[in-house]
């Protein structure tokens, strides 16, 4: 059934190359479930991970990740062949059009191999999620950025286990919705059933396949009760492909749109933007997903993730704005803003400062991030200009006007 889903282009009238989400539905019996299970438990290492992902400054940090993975350790359930079937089953799935954006073309010469071995080739590794009520989280996270080195292209997800064997663990997903056809099976879909990007919870059934983009946020709710298990394969862009790649999709017109969606993209010539009509739509889905009516403009860490994404790509001021935007989403901006203008004050008179010109700067930044969190604060404004104004009288040297710390902070 093919379900490649061709929107997300509306807002920017590129019709070729959406962010898609693939989706099939039983793909897999519950008894092949239950094989990939025994294949995970029985063959591969037990990783237990619990981390606590730091947030913004001041902000808590709430967010974190307790899940059990049985990895494929090096590898060596994949080169047995042990998943083969596995890859053959997702491939038989893939359109020869779902295939190339999925696996990437066949640049780089080398024999033509079928769409199952190209995607076992493209495999980064494969592992087995567990989520129980002690593992039980994974909040929202992408599982690649620009200029990680990773080249992760695709997750491909298979649900192994039946509704009624856990509670909660929806994934949220960033991406667009599912055709009408699948509107009954609780997909959020707006009620009219055309495509939009949008904020998705998803409930798979066992045997469910699906694959999106690595780049696009997503988070598993808590498990609240029983065991969820997930097959998670993390595909990858191939080697020597991406001079073909980025040729046939010309790089220098995707990193303008990149730009276009980021702000100034400032030249990064230590590591150079590979793949980059990939981060084009990453970021059109992130500019989507924040908007008013994407459904995820309320969710303080997407805002982040934004904001690292744009870092990565190499466009702090955008990347600044994106992290005020998190501090906005919380609800609490004005605290935030007042916390922030609190150590612009204090850094005036930060002893561990070595000159007056650098606690002025200090308290530029402070007092700018504050007013990037609450812009329309006048005593911000006024407190922001007076500070310029000393910082300015200091770059112009000591002729500048006596007193003008204690002036500034009591304008402040
Ligand atoms: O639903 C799951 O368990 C996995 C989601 C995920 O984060 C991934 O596959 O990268
Ligand atoms: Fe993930």
């Amino acid at each position: 059934m093919l379900l490649l889903l061709p929107a997300a282009a509306t807002a920017t009238g590129r019709s070729d190359e959406p962010a898609p989400v693939l989706y099939f539905p039983a793909a897999f019996t519950a008894a092949e479930c239950s094989s990939i299970a025994r294949i995970f438990t029985e063959g591969a290492s037990l990783e237990v991970d619990e981390r606590s992902i730091p947030n913004l400054p001041r902000m808590a940090d709430d967010y974190g990740v307790a899940r059990l993975n049985r990895f494929d350790e090096g590898g060596r359930l994949q080169a047995a062949g042990a998943l083969d079937w596995v890859y053959e089953r997702v491939a038989a799935h893939l359109s020869p059009a779902m295939a190339t954006r999925v696996l990437g073309g066949h640049g780089g010469g080398g024999e033509r191999s079928s769409t199952a071995q190209r995607l076992g080739s493209l495999v980064e590794f494969s592992l087995m999620h567990e989520f129980d009520e002690r593992h039980s989280r994974f909040d929202w996270h992408v599982d690649t950025k620009p200029r990680d080195g990773t080249r992760r292209t695709f997750n491909v997800n298979v649900m192994l286990s039946a509704g009624g064997d856990y509670s909660g663990g929806e994934l949220r997903l960033g991406a667009q919705t599912f055709p009408r056809p699948f509107q009954d099976r609780s997909w959020n879909l707006p009620a009219t059933g055309e495509l939009r990007l949008g904020a998705q919870t998803l409930r798979p059934q066992q045997g469910d396949l699906y694959l999106y983009a690595a780049s696009l946020p997503h988070a598993v709710a808590r498990v609240s009760g029983g065991r969820r298990r997930t097959l998670v394969v993390a595909l990858r862009q191939g080697r020597g492909e991406e001079a073909a790649a980025a040729a046939e999709a010309g790089v220098a017109a995707a990193e303008a749109e990149v730009a276009a969606a980021g702000a100034e993209v400032a030249a990064r010539p230590d590591a150079p933007l590979e793949r980059a009509a990939y981060w084009a739509e990453t970021a059109e889905a992130y500019a989507a997903l924040l908007s008013p009516g994407g459904g995820l403009a309320t969710e303080p860490k997407v805002h982040l993730l934004h904001g690292e994404f744009l870092e990565a790509l190499g466009a702090p001021d955008a990347a600044r704005g994106a992290f005020c935007s998190s501090y906005r989403a919380s609800g609490e901006a004005h605290a935030y803003a007042e916390a922030f203008m609190a150590d612009g004050v204090a850094a005036l008179s930060d002893a561990a400062q070595p000159s007056p010109l650098q606690r002025h700067e200090l308290a530029l930044s402070y007092l700018g991030m504050a007013h990037c969190i609450a812009p329309a604060t006048p005593e911000l404004e006024e407190g922001l200009a007076a500070v310029r104004r000393a910082r300015d009288a200091l770059l112009r040297g000591a002729d500048g006007p006596p007193g003008e710390e204690g002036t500034v902070k009591q304008e402040l």
